[in-house]
């Protein structure tokens, strides 16, 4: 165990850290070169794309230190989203360090300090790294000024890089073996393997990421789930370097994987305690009887309902949901009826980008045609008669007269940016109804700490902070409380009748003036129909806004002057396919836009 070492490299998005994963991979000799052209550990197509990691990783490496032992370097892969934050401290537990990657020409960042917490509340050994060096407005003094100030740990030590020249990448690995301590565990106790990620592969079902924390675990060997009870065989034992490499044990300190044909992804639980049973060998030697401390279960924040756009669709959206749910067990999802929309499901996502990416992997892996209303948060609603409902879909928000108060969800949200930009992101949490609870200065950095309602939070706050801040402002947040609000619903109607879908729910105060503004993107966004459409925004009875799309006069066709066959073709199919994401309510066809022309209100 003494030449184990498990660390993550956690990092503020985009401050280097995968760049760096695949530069210690490289050079232990994980990786040939021409290998290297994509980001390895970033293994899902969506992630390439958008360029940010999903779901953690590992890659084992050997390295041979200056002292001429060889290591095992365990490296395990963390997210970098605040979406996906509960990964990375699952990440973290199986670890006994972490190199903290900061950009030297940025400083410190909300989500380096909100990972580097998380890193020192588990115990984890921090190793701060200053990454892109070679770039000329690289700061390192300021980087360690801001390390130490805003974290508060020391930065004397800390490591200049360059994932990309490859500049500090031996001393990192040095630092590694040096600094982070090798596990502790016993080996010659009863197995304990915690698992830190599961997932679906359809060829060998079930596979297990786990750290093996006591005793030992070799193939063939009869495993059982301490939350469940369930008993499997080991089949298959393995690591990744990050190809998979079969081992015939698992040892004590090791990261690896475990096949054992399991076929639901339920029955391998994240955080549940693997140990042994060795039938006849006297047993209980062998087993376990006290589970590891598991992870926090994760509660989906944002809500939305996704419909197919076509009724016979229906049952290929639940298989497609299911099989996504085999590899994302943070996606929540359950059947739903709307009476614009039909049959469809409500889904429960961990924040806005986890929403987007399922609804791009819905259309693109799946093939699925989709329409999504718009987010929303839980809101917790005292009845009259005093019972407390969670409701998730703002159609279902009980009358007026029978409750008895709303309550949304409030979050602690902490910002940082450089100081230029206070004034402007000061306006921009005033506006969204953040009641200010701090505020800090680190050198050229500011940090301050707002109260925000969740529901401000998922409609565009995220955006709305880069673009007022040329994208230097960061964030993170954390669940406080629920708190009574005075919020009311906005009801849309298309020609006099309620569209269920497309209800919100808004602070009253901003409830005249978003009613009206969603109307009219409204207008904008409903193509002219054969019928006149009156689109109306209402509260109870109370009608608050009124547009009207007049009928179309022309035909398409007659734009073609009769004669050019082809010229018509292109046309029709060109509306063919404009035709798909779109929803016939009643007698108005209504695009996916129209969904979510909240999120496209200017406030
Ligand atoms: N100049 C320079 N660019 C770098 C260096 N390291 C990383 N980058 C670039 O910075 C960008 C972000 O790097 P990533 O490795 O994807 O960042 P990350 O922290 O893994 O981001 P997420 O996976 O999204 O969390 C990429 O365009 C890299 O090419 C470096 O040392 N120098």
């Amino acid at each position: 165990m003494n030449h184990i070492r498990n660390f993550s490299i956690i990092a503020h998005i985009d401050h280097g850290k995968s760049t760096l994963a695949d530069r210690l991979i490289q050079r232990c000799g994980g990786l040939a070169d021409r290998e290297m052209q994509a980001q390895v550990l970033d293994s899902m197509d969506i992630e390439k794309e958008r360029g940010i990691t999903i779901k953690a990783q590992t890659a084992a490496l050997h390295y041979k230190a200056l002292d001429g032992q060889i290591y095992n370097l365990n490296l395990i892969d963390t997210p970098g989203h605040v979406d996906f934050s509960y990964e990375v401290s699952r990440s973290l537990s199986a670890c006994e360090g972490a190199l903290l990657v900061v950009d030297a020409s940025q400083g410190v960042e909300a989500q380096t300090v909100a990972n580097c917490y998380t890193a020192l509340d588990l115990g984890v050994e921090v190793v701060p790294v200053l990454n892109k060096m070679d770039l000329p407005n690289a700061d390192p003094d300021n980087a360690r000024a801001e390390i130490e100030d805003v974290i508060g740990i020391d930065a004397t030590d800390a490591i200049p890089c360059s994932a990309k020249t490859g500049m500090g990448i031996d001393e990192i690995l040095e630092a590694v073996v040096a600094r982070i301590p090798p596990p502790r565990g016993n080996p010659a106790g009863p197995l304990r393997a915690m698992i830190i990620d599961s997932w679906f592969d359809s060829y060998v079902g079930v596979v297990m990421l786990v750290r093996v924390v006591d005793g030992r675990l070799a193939r063939g060997e009869r495993i059982k789930m301490m939350a469940t009870g369930a008993m499997y065989n080991a089949d298959s034992l393995g690591v990744f370097t990050p190809a998979n490499e079969t081992r015939a044990a698992l040892e004590a300190g090791e990261v690896g994987y475990i096949i054992a044909g399991i076929r639901e992804l339920q029955a391998a639980k994240v955080g549940d305690t693997i140990t042994l049973i060795r039938p006849g060998t006297g047993g209980a030697a062998f087993t376990a009887t006290e589970a590891l401390p598991g992870f926090k279960e994760i509660q989906p924040q944002v809500f939305a309902g996704l419909y197919p756009t076509e009724a016979n669709q229906y049952e290929g959206l639940r298989d497609s949901l299911e099989k996504l749910k085999l590899n994302d067990s943070s996606l929540y999802y359950e059947p739903e009826v709307s009476q614009a929309l039909g049959f469809g499901f409500r889904c429960g996502f961990l924040g806005l980008l986890h929403m987007e990416i399922v609804q791009e992997r819905l259309e693109r892996e799946f093939d699925q045609d989709l329409i999504t209303t718009a987010p929303s948060v839980v809101y917790q609603v005292v009845k009259a008669d005093g019972e407390i409902v969670m409701v998730e879909n703002p159609a279902k928000m009980p009358d007026q007269g029978r409750m008895e108060e709303i309550r949304e969800p409030i979050v602690t949200v902490h910002l940082y940016m450089p100081q230029e930009y206070v004034g402007a992101v000061m306006t921009l949490a005033n506006q969204k109804r953040g009641v200010q609870m701090n505020m800090a200065y680190h050198g050229r950095q500011v940090m301050l700490t707002y109260e925000l309602p969740l529901g401000e939070i998922v409609l565009d706050f995220f955006d709305k902070l880069k673009s007022v801040s040329r994208g230097y402002a960061s964030m993170d947040y954390e669940f406080k409380e629920y708190r009574a609000a005075d919020v009311v619903k906005v009801d849309i109607l298309l020609n006099g009748e309620k569209v269920d879908a497309l209800s919100i729910i808004v602070h009253r105060s901003q409830s005249q003036y978003r009613g009206r503004a969603v109307v009219a993107k409204m207008r904008e966004i409903i193509s002219r129909q054969m019928y006149d459409v009156a689109i109306q925004a209402a509260i109870g009875s109370n009608i608050i806004a009124r547009e009207t799309i007049k009928a179309l006069r022309k035909n398409v066709l007659a734009k073609c002057y009769g004669g050019d066959i082809s010229r018509k073709r292109k046309l029709l199919e060109k509306q063919k396919a404009g035709k798909k994401r779109m929803k016939q309510i009643g007698s108005v066809e209504v695009p996916q836009e129209a969904f979510l022309a909240i999120l496209q209100v200017e406030d």
